[in-house]
């Protein structure tokens, strides 16, 4: 288990963590999210000794994570850390090195992990000749290269083209599959809801909503439901007791239930006004429960 437990950080006056708790399990691929400047890469900094924590602490199998620890935990820094006069395939062998592989090895990993980015006839380039996104693929394949015990990863699908997006995607299930808790930040949360089996947002110094996205949908205040009738009259749902409308347009109506109200009832007063062509219950996307865990004033912990 990987747990980060009860962080605190201040930059001067500026208190940045406030107690950031949460925990991956082996296997587990964790989404972490929060605002711009809400803390994920000072959280990710503490975990990997580039910043110190006010409090708090890191853990890994329940031991401290120290700097032995962190051989075997692959990184990816938000500042990118690649040296761009080394060559692609010399780069890569080398951050196998870092960690401890030996020469042979290194270097065998260095060739399958550019492969395995689609780097694979870039390998005797420069770094600085390769255009961003490839660059951002070789910073990948630094941190996987020595099949690290943990993925650690600050914004790694940023600057990635759909297709770069998909081998990064795979390799990290890969990982996932072979039981490396993978945590990586991201505003991308179309991504984090398709890959992640648990997430966490952080907002005002701590983690405000965490567990899967079904378990965050379950802890929404209110249940939502499309309704369309194409001719109806506008405001038609005013009226139904236990119904808020929540977006009206041309006749594609949400509405919010308050607990206990009958969607039949909902049913019978939109059939009242047309014919209804689309009745469901609508599933929150993550960017809403995101919106909405970060603008809740009062904290919600899962
Ligand atoms: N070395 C530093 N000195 C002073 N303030 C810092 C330092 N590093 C980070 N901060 C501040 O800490 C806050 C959190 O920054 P951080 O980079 O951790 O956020 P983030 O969630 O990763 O943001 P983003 O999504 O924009 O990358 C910000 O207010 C930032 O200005």
């Amino acid at each position: 288990m990987l747990e980060f437990d009860g962080l605190y950080k201040a930059y001067d006056s500026n208190q940045v963590l406030k107690g950031v708790s949460f925990t991956v399990a082996p296997g587990q691929m964790f989404g972490f999210c929060g605002s711009n400047g809400a803390g994920k890469t000072t959280t990710m900094r503490i975990a990997m000794g580039l910043a110190r924590a006010d409090a708090g602490q890191v853990r890994w199998s329940g031991q401290p994570v120290d700097e032995a620890v962190r051989r075997r935990i692959g990184y990816m820094p938000e500042e990118r850390g690649l040296y761009p006069k080394m060559k692609v395939g010399e780069q890569l062998a080398y951050f196998a090195r870092l960690h401890g592989m030996d020469a042979g090895p290194a270097n065998r990993a260095a060739e399958t992990w550019a492969e395995r980015m689609g780097l694979g006839e870039r390998r005797g380039d420069r770094v600085e000749k390769l255009s961003l996104g490839n660059q951002q693929r070789v910073q990948l394949a630094a941190a996987l290269v020595s099949e690290p015990d943990v993925l650690i990863l600050d914004e790694p699908f940023s600057g990635l083209d759909p297709v770069g997006v998909d081998s990064l995607a795979e390799a990290l299930l890969e990982q996932c599959r072979r039981g490396v808790p993978v945590v990586f930040s991201s505003h991308q949360l179309d991504l984090v809801e398709r890959l992640c089996d648990a997430v966490g947002i952080l907002a005002r110094g701590s983690i405000v909503a965490s567990g899967t996205v079904a378990e965050l949908r379950s802890t929404t205040a209110g249940r939502q439901l499309r309704v369309v009738v194409p001719d109806a009259s506008p405001g038609w749902a005013t009226g139904v007791p236990g119904a808020r409308i929540v977006s009206e347009q041309r006749g594609d109506t949400v509405l919010e239930l308050a607990p206990g109200t009958d969607d039949q009832q909902v049913l019978a007063a939109a059939l009242a006004t047309g014919r209804v062509t689309h009745f469901a219950w609508r599933e929150p996307t993550l960017v809403e429960l995101f919106r909405d865990a970060v603008t809740t004033p009062q904290e919600v912990a899962a």
